[in-house]
């Protein structure tokens, strides 16, 4: 139901600002949103903003933080502009706030012209109804829209900057956008204006670097703990169980029929996983880039409105999607910093009921991210001093994740303490596995371990191929940097397809826990390093790389690859377990799509796919692999 704005005691323009109580200000927030009182520091934030004081406003995930520019809205004539990562982060709020009969708009190249003709009349009124202004970072950066907003401070109407999501400015923040840097300017150009900086993610070095970007003088510092007391934080062990789909599947239904989101870093595991949980039972989608933007907002809004209750998405999805109830938040695979984990598990209870964090660890994650961090490493390397800088501080980040996977004790604690809060385990009243049944956990361990060495004794841990020189004319810049924007005219949503696209094809491979057909591996193994040896060779020759590998290896590859097929089949029987070889061959020249094929190969450069229930691929389909080039091509044999 559409409400009026509560009609406050105005405040007028600057210069005859009179104090808003307290008093009025919960009337405000009771009026407009429903909550009995405010929470945290949201009343010393709102206090300082319309004294017109600087403010960092650090609050956990789910926290309220955009209360503390939208009563400000409300409780002055004039505008508040709120800078946003992420059009679709704005679509939401402003259609939130639209609904309450508040009047927000956003800018963005998504909107019709008309539309945005219709905002800019408004802003250039001498009272604009609007009052609250959702724009994103580049915007910001355009002269044409800067003269506006100066024109806007010049009547005495610009009440305040938010920075939404300000952890995205330094580069430090895990979601740095190199965008966000230009907003060192506003100060300058927007003097005397408060500008209020919120974000859930800020190391100490991040919370200088915001400060210090932003040019924020004198600063009210808010801070809260970043303790998550609802959610209930447990991390499995994939290589420990036979199939991790069936356990998350186990998992979402003796729940029952909770709202969930469950995080993958491919689309074709969003895909995958939907599809069997779709099948057994669980109302479900899948939602990534991949999709087009039709099938995406119906996902979304089918989601919101409980049509459907678990989504399985790439991690861009839920960012400022408020949907309180969510009950589990699962990782499928491991996040690439603690940050980030934070950030999308602190999407569960919302509510403050309590909620759950479900992370599936497996060494071949962890070995693709590492992989594709040091992809970024010795690219980062050479170019400046500075992005090194960062590529270190990605790896060091994401080792505190491992850390938190493979490590004992309390994961609560260690949340805190990747953020500096020193904490003692007792805070966490046995609310993760590693307080609730710490013998289990331990044994978990110690069998990891054990998994772990048993598979480098194999020659499986030769998972990523050292060939880093395929990679060269990738980008991975949307994995790491959110510069999508900068027309805004793109895919609003950024994950990490580009990134991990590199690592497709190893994602379920599980340690064998038969052995027998090493002998044929190690065949397939030295004919892969023989091509590498000729590539290189090659290479320093200043040959063309076309024929690397000849006619005769390419037939003998692939007659290995059958006779270990034959065999896998016949030994492995019941367990349904297959092992599919891969052959290299150069494609190069053959375009990037084909680019994005040499990626599959060089990363199965152990020559294994572990490939689950066998019975639905037949053997004539593995004949076919023998086509090489066919295998990714045509994705039929897409690990399940
Ligand atoms: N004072 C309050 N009392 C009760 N609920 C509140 C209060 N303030 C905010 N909320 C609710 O808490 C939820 C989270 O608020 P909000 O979206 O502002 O969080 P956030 O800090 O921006 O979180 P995130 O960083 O995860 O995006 C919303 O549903 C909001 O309505």
């Amino acid at each position: 139901m559409k409400k009026s704005p509560l009609p406050v005691q105005n405040l007028g323009a600057k210069g005859k600002q009179r104090k808003c109580g307290r008093e009025a200000l919960v009337k405000l927030l009771r009026w407009n949103f429903g909550h009995p009182d405010f929470r945290g520091n949201q009343l010393e934030a709102i206090e300082a903003i319309l004294s017109g004081r600087d403010c960092f406003c650090l609050m956990p995930t789910g926290g309220g933080k955009s209360m503390c520019y939208q009563i400000p809205a409300l409780a002055k004539t004039g505008i508040v502009l709120v800078i946003s990562p992420l059009i679709a982060l704005m679509e939401n709020q402003v259609m939130a706030l639209k609904e309450k009969g508040i009047a927000a708009e956003f800018l963005s190249s998504t909107q019709t012209s008309q539309l945005r003709n219709k905002i800019h009349e408004d802003l250039d009124r001498g009272q604009p109804s609007i009052r609250l202004l959702y724009v994103t970072p580049e915007l910001i950066a355009t002269s044409g829209f800067m003269s506006k907003l100066k024109k806007i401070h010049g009547r005495g109407l610009l009440n305040l900057i938010a920075v939404d999501e300000a952890h995205c400015i330094s580069s430090w923040g895990h979601d740095f956008r190199p965008s966000y840097r230009k907003l060192s300017s506003l100060r300058n150009q927007l003097q005397d204006v408060p500008i209020l900086a919120l974000t859930a993610t800020a190391i100490p070095k991040v919370q200088k670097d915001v400060i210090d970007s932003l040019n924020l003088q004198n600063p009210l510092v808010l801070k809260s703990s970043f303790n998550r007391p609802n959610i209930y934080y447990e991390v499995r062990y994939k290589d420990l169980m036979d199939d991790a789909y069936a356990d998350l599947c186990d998992v979402l239904k003796s729940a029952g029929d909770v709202c969930a989101i469950v995080y993958c870093l491919e689309r074709t595991t969003c895909d995958d996983l939907s599809t069997h949980l779709s099948k057994n039972g669980i109302s479900c989608a899948a939602y990534h880039a991949g999709l087009n933007n039709k099938l995406r907002s119906s996902v979304l809004d089918d989601w919101i409105c409980s049509k459907i209750q678990v989504v399985v998405a790439t991690v861009a999805f839920g960012m400022g999607i408020d949907r309180k109830d969510v009950r589990i938040v699962c990782h499928f695979n491991i996040p690439k910093s603690m940050e980030a984990f934070y950030q999308e598990s602190g999407r569960a209870g919302r509510d403050q009921l309590p909620s759950r964090s479900l992370l599936y660890y497996g060494v071949d994650d962890r070995k693709r991210m590492e992989f594709i961090l040091s992809i970024a490493e010795s690219k980062k390397l050479q170019s400046s001093d500075s992005q090194h800088g960062l590529s270190k501080k990605s790896t060091s980040d994401f080792n505190l994740m491992v850390e938190y996977c493979e490590g004992s004790g309390c994961r609560r604690k260690k949340i805190l303490e990747s953020f500096g809060e020193e904490v003692s385990a007792s805070l966490c009243k046995k609310s993760c596995d590693a307080c609730k049944h710490p013998n289990l956990v331990a044994k978990y361990l110690v069998e990891l371990t054990t998994a772990i060495a048993v598979r480098q004794r194999n020659g499986f841990s030769k998972i990523l191929s050292s060939s880093t020189d395929a990679f060269e004319n990738e980008n991975f810049s949307e994995f790491w940097n959110r510069n999508d924007e900068a027309s805004g005219s793109e895919e609003d949503i950024s994950d990490s397809e580009d990134g991990f696209e590199v690592a497709k094809g190893i994602s379920r491979s599980k340690f064998s826990k038969k052995t027998g057909i090493n002998e044929k591996i190690e065949l397939l193994q030295r004919a892969e390093e023989n091509y590498y040896r000729n590539k290189a060779h090659d290479k320093q020759a200043n040959k063309p790389d076309k024929n690397a590998i000849s006619g005769a290896l390419r037939e003998s590859s692939k007659q290995r690859l059958l006779d270990a097929l034959k065999q896998a089949h016949q030994r492995l029987g019941d367990l349904k377990y297959v092992y599919f070889f891969h052959a290299h061959f150069s494609f190069n020249g053959l375009g990037k799509q084909t680019w994005k094929m040499m990626y599959h190969h060089h990363t199965c450069n152990a020559g294994l796919i572990l490939k689950h229930h066998l019975p639905s691929l037949k053997m004539s389909a593995l004949r076919n692999m023998g086509r090489v080039g066919n295998l990714f091509i045509t994705r039929k044999w897409r690990v399940r």
